[in-house]
């Protein structure tokens, strides 16, 4: 099966959706694909970024209406299909398997297709490209599989995949997130891994299976056990959420901070303050599916921000992080993360010498 046809490589999902559309699972969301290697901005650069999402809800009432999914603009429409997909809890040796190495598309698809012809419970698929180095990775947990493929899906607002992509965050390319999701799998290790209890409010059905991990334990990402910094999300009065830092005391000018993950989208969310711009026509929603960089506020000007976004390319895949631009002293309590939003306040870290 040709990878790089997407209609010919989900043929078999879309019988699917159309055989089942008149039963409870009729409210899926609208997915939008994209070429599997990723989108192209309106600049022509290919991204493939780690934070591009899809998921696919199913049959839950909880989640949203179409009256929030915003409207694709023409020129994407092309690349607009309709999707659904059905998967159950994987059992955790399905999901060992799929996770211990690179899973092509054809794998994908033949657990796709296992799932719905088994009948798999309907939970969501998660859908993340995590592509480090070649092919894609993919991420799995109890219950819910997350493919690497490249799609968007737009408007959907699973709780459970909020809960889960809220508090995700990572470090660095070291960040290994395969591991992340062993971890999901075999249970917490607090030997090997030291959980973060984070604020924020997460809201999982009933059935979710993984509400542990939704309830904001995240790992925290240290070094060989030891923590490297810690932030926390708090809400104030006139602001709303703020991300503060609160150890170590110091913090270096230059250090990263963490990623801004998010969907990537062609296209602006509408009324969403969760949307950064890369650039025109290229942007990362953090409205349903993302980590605690969503929460950082702007500084009145560009001098009083500590905070500051950069790109930077890794491998075939272009990401956006957060890197401190002034040292930061938590000494006498936790500071404020600040960025300073501007317009299209991203630049190249390699300009800035800090990759
Ligand atoms: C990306 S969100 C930041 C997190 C936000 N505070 C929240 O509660 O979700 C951006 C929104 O935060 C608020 N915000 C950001 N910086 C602010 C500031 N310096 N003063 C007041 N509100 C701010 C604005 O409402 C803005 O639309």
């Amino acid at each position: 099966m040709p990878t790089s046809n997407v209609d010919e490589c989900f043929a078999p999902l879309r019988l699917a959706k159309e055989r089942t559309c008149t039963t409870d699972r009729s409210r899926h969301k609208a997915v939008k694909r994209l070429p599997l290697h990723g989108c192209r901005s309106a600049s022509g650069e290919e991204w493939r970024s780690s934070v591009l999402y899809a998921s696919v809800s199913l049959s839950s009432e909880a989640y949203s209406t179409d009256e929030e999914t915003p409207t694709p603009s023409p020129e994407h429409a092309a690349t607009d299909c309709v999707h659904s997909l059905s998967t159950k809890g994987a059992v955790a040796e399905s999901m060992y398997h799929l996770v211990s190495g690179t899973v092509s598309v054809e794998t994908l698809e033949f657990f796709l297709a296992k799932a719905e012809a088994e009948g798999w419970d309907r939970q969501f698929i998660d859908v993340a490209t995590l592509q480090w180095e070649v092919g894609h990775n993919v991420l799995i947990q109890p219950n819910v599989v997350a493919l690497a493929l490249g799609m968007i899906v737009d408007g959907l607002r699973a709780p459970c995949l909020n809960g889960l992509n809220r508090f995700m965050y990572r470090l660095k390319e070291e960040y290994c997130m395969k591991e992340l999701l062993m971890l999901r799998i075999q249970g917490y290790d607090s030997a090997q891994w030291r959980l973060l209890r984070v604020h924020g409010g997460v809201h999982c059905f009933n059935e979710c299976k993984n509400k542990l991990y939704h309830k904001g334990w995240v790992p925290n990402l240290s070094l060989r056990g030891r923590p490297k910094y810690r932030v926390e999300v708090i809400r104030e009065p006139v602001k709303g959420f703020c991300v503060l830092f609160v150890e170590p005391m110091l913090l270096a000018a230059e250090e990263f901070v963490m990623e801004y993950v998010g969907v990537v989208s062609l296209y602006p969310a509408i009324s969403s303050s969760y949307v950064a711009k890369v650039e025109q026509g290229l942007y990362i929603d953090s409205s349903d599916l993302g980590n605690m960089a969503r929460f950082m506020n702007t500084a009145n000007s560009p001098d009083e921000a500590n905070c500051a976004y950069y790109t930077k390319v890794v491998g075939p895949v272009r990401l956006v992080y957060i890197y401190t631009t002034k040292a930061i002293d938590a000494r006498d309590g936790p500071v404020e993360l600040l960025t300073y939003y501007g317009e299209n306040n991203v630049v190249e870290a390699e300009d800035l010498g800090l990759v």
